[in-house]
């Protein structure tokens, strides 16, 4: 393999398996389990990101979309993913591999609790050798509540699950520098960094039963690239895509992941919202980070803590006046944190390198 990952969360959008006439293409996702299934073999966990729920369901019923598009959208989504869950579960068996479903909302990123079941039950599943498939909950995911599309939640779940990689499979080979049927344009091989502005030759344009289209793809792949998680947004129509992405020997595009402190700070200014758990600091802390020098939290400046949180989660960090002072990576759980308040040398809760300051 051309790159050597160990954990890879694989999305696929409505459009690379559904056929023209809105029906399930059932041959290219038995090729894509195929593929899966070689990929597991090897040894990587895989998860598995896929919409289809609602084409599945136009393949199943027929309902008024145009009367109450939100009432329709449940229904189709209801009865497809029944559906889409029975083939990948019926596919995978035959290679003697379980799948499990995991429905999620919005707020499941949101609500710490949910946000730590999710991710326990996500690892427990990958070590009994499962592959999670994943999709958002759209019976009750209704207009505020949803998520941008299944684009957001694949990086949602890269970032939690710390994934090396998040291959984005659609139904163009990657993203154009122009209109994708223009005769001038060419798919762009590498991104890196985020400077690049999308939308300047990415039209909002959808592909016919996608929801998000390009430019939200493109900016959740920037910034999960900025988190250290590689991004590969390539054409799931073409046959062996996933093992053609893995050898490099596809053209497609690839963000390369953001392997400085730096990126992962940026990351975690964009974080708040999947802020766990949140300390209070002390003036002389305060004044410590503020400071020019590159400083870390320490215990000593602690002084409890308000929520709890577990290693690797995102925390705030909060003054006496209640103000968001910045956010950062525990280094331990909210125990130890608990145990070490006010204490002088002790590990620092949250090392400089992973912690964002507000401006
Ligand atoms: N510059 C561009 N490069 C690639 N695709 C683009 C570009 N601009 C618009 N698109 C559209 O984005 C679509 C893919 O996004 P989307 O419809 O959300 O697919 P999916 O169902 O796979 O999530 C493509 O089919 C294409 O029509
Ligand atoms: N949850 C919806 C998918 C919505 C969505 O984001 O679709 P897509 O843009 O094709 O990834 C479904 O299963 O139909």
């Amino acid at each position: 393999m051309a790159f050597n990952y160990q954990r890879i969360v694989i999305k696929i959008g409505s459009n690379v398996i559904t056929q023209e006439n809105g029906l399930p293409d059932l041959p290219r996702i038995t090729h894509l389990v195929d593929q899966i299934a070689a990929i597991k073999k090897q040894g990587i966990e895989v998860i598995l990101v896929s919409s289809g729920a609602v084409a599945s369901g136009r393949s199943l019923i027929t309902v008024a979309e145009k009367s109450d598009a939100v009432a329709a959208r449940q229904v189709l989504a209801s009865i497809g993913q029944v559906k889409l869950i029975n083939t990948y579960s019926h596919l995978f068996e035959q290679f003697q591999i379980l799948c499990s479903q995991v429905l999620v909302t919005r707020e499941d990123f949101r609500d710490r609790m949910h946000y730590l079941n999710m991710k326990n039950c996500l690892e427990a599943l990958l070590q009994y050798e499962v592959i999670p498939v994943v999709n958002e909950n759209d019976v009750v995911s209704v207009t505020e509540l949803m998520f941008t599309d299944n684009d957001e939640l694949a990086g949602l779940i890269a970032s939690m699950l710390n994934a090396n990689a998040l291959i984005i499979l659609t139904n163009v080979d990657g993203i154009y520098n122009g209109d994708p049927k223009a005769a001038g344009s060419a798919v762009i091989d590498e991104v890196s960094g985020n400077e690049l502005d999308f939308s300047s030759f990415v039209s909002s344009g959808r592909s016919q039963f996608g929801r998000g289209g390009m430019i939200t793809k493109s900016t959740m792949a920037q910034k999960t690239a900025q988190l250290g998680i590689s991004v590969h947004i390539a054409n799931g129509k073409r046959d062996q895509i996933l093992t053609d992405v893995l050898e490099n020997q596809v053209t497609h595009t690839r963000f390369i992941p953001n392997k400085t402190a730096s990126g992962k700070k940026k990351w975690i200014a964009h974080s708040e919202k999947s802020a766990t758990g949140s300390v209070l600091i002390n003036a002389g802390a305060k004044a410590a980070l503020i400071s020019n020098k590159a400083t870390s939290l320490l215990p000593v400046g602690i002084v409890g803590v308000i929520t709890d949180f577990k290693k690797g989660d995102i925390i705030k960090l909060i003054d006496d006046t209640d103000k968001l002072i910045g956010l950062g990576i525990a280094e331990y759980g909210a125990d130890k944190a608990r145990e070490r308040v006010g204490q002088k040398n002790q590990k620092a809760l949250v090392h400089y390198d992973y912690l964002y300051l507000q401006g």
